[in-house]
């Protein structure tokens, strides 16, 4: 009785993972003219204080659904998300107002998104302060701080038509980083941008990480982007797949080499999702086996699925001239199919 209402009891307060932005088994669905479309079907996601992580995906699969989230523009059907502390689904209207302004930031990949086109860079970096109560002196003194730690401080009087694309988004840098946030939130921010030009944004972002402690998550489709962060998650039809995490690890010989592993998720239930190739190449379908070893899981095709990919292999080699060897175990027909 004491273990069931133990049970009961862990069931009804979930202990939530630790993170700065913590999402678990989130779901947003639009309705449109009747039609349903699952963006995010139950995605989790962790984000560590200090983290700089990228998000990748095909297009459709749901990034920036999950951006409009966090970034408290769009709110979750259901599932829970945090961010610093705030519960984005419980969130109030005004919450939601100051949580925008001071807790996090963004940067879009559209540049006329990031910045007034009337004002200075120094001026657009200043306007986020100006509900602070911050000292105008302050704020400029901030600003140019700001501007310099990115590299940009000659655009300062420059309006944003007169700068190139790469500076227009390192002055959007500065702008997300004036109310010092805890997280900025950047999507697709070199997308419009060639190769060198997206290397100096990128360094921008990795500056707000590093010396100004800002947790940082962007959606990319850029490898440079992606390959240079420790950690790549990928959502896939609305939900993290696998995560790639980059270490720098000691060679025999002393030196240092950077190595990259993927990993499969699991979520808080217990699911993962396995990679299309790897299914597709031992015909897994619907059923598995599995079996618990004493340090890793074994996962093998339904019997009868296997017995009647055996089968058509078999008559797949018959047809090519009959010189295939049998499959081991290959004993079934093809009536025995799922
Ligand atoms: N406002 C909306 N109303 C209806 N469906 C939407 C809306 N916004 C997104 N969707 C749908 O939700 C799914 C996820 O879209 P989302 O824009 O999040 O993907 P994405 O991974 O960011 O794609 P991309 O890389 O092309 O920007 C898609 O099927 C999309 O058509």
């Amino acid at each position: 009785m004491d273990e069931l209402r133990r049970r009961a009891a862990a069931a009804a307060a979930p202990r939530r993972e630790e993170g700065l932005v913590v999402c678990e088994n989130l779901v947003r669905i639009y309705q449109t003219e009747g039609v349903e479309v699952q963006a995010l079907q139950g995605l989790d996601l962790t984000v560590a204080q200090g983290e700089m992580i990228a998000v990748v995906g095909a297009s459709g699969s749901g990034k920036s659904t999950l951006l409009g989230i966090l970034s408290g523009q769009d709110v979750p059907t259901a599932g829970a998300a945090e961010v610093a502390g705030h519960d984005l689904l419980a969130m109030k209207r005004r919450d939601r107002l100051s949580y925008r302004r001071d807790t996090v930031g963004f940067v879009w990949q559209q540049t006329s998104r990031n910045l007034l086109p009337y004002l200075s860079a120094a001026e657009n970096v200043m306007l986020p302060m100006t509900y602070t109560g911050i000292k105008r002196s302050r704020r400029r003194a901030r600003a140019e701080e700001l501007l310099d730690l990115l590299s940009v401080a000659h655009c300062r009087d420059r309006t944003p038509d007169t700068l190139s694309g790469g500076e227009q988004q390192r002055v959007a840098v500065a702008v997300a980083s004036a109310n010092e946030p805890r997280v900025l939130f950047a999507d697709e921010p070199t997308g419009e941008l060639d190769t060198v030009t997206s290397d100096e944004v990128f360094a921008a972002l990795r500056r707000a990480n590093e010396d100004l402690g800002v947790t940082v998550v962007v959606v990319t489709h850029d490898a440079l982007v992606s390959e240079q962060v420790q950690r790549t998650v990928r959502i896939r039809n609305g939900r993290t797949s696998t995560e790639v995490l980059r270490r720098v690890a000691a060679a025999e010989d002393g030196v240092e080499v950077l190595t990259a592993e993927e990993y499969a998720v699991l979520d808080g239930s217990g699911r993962l999702q396995l990679p299309s190739e790897f299914t597709e190449r031992l015909h897994l379908r619907k059923r598995v086996r599995l079996a618990l070893e004493s340090d890793h899981i074994g996962v093998w095709p339904d019997e009868a699925a296997r017995r009647a990919k055996s089968a058509a292999d078999e008559a797949a080699d018959a047809a090519s001239g009959g010189h295939g060897t049998e499959s081991p175990g290959s004993t079934g027909s093809p009536e025995s199919a799922p």
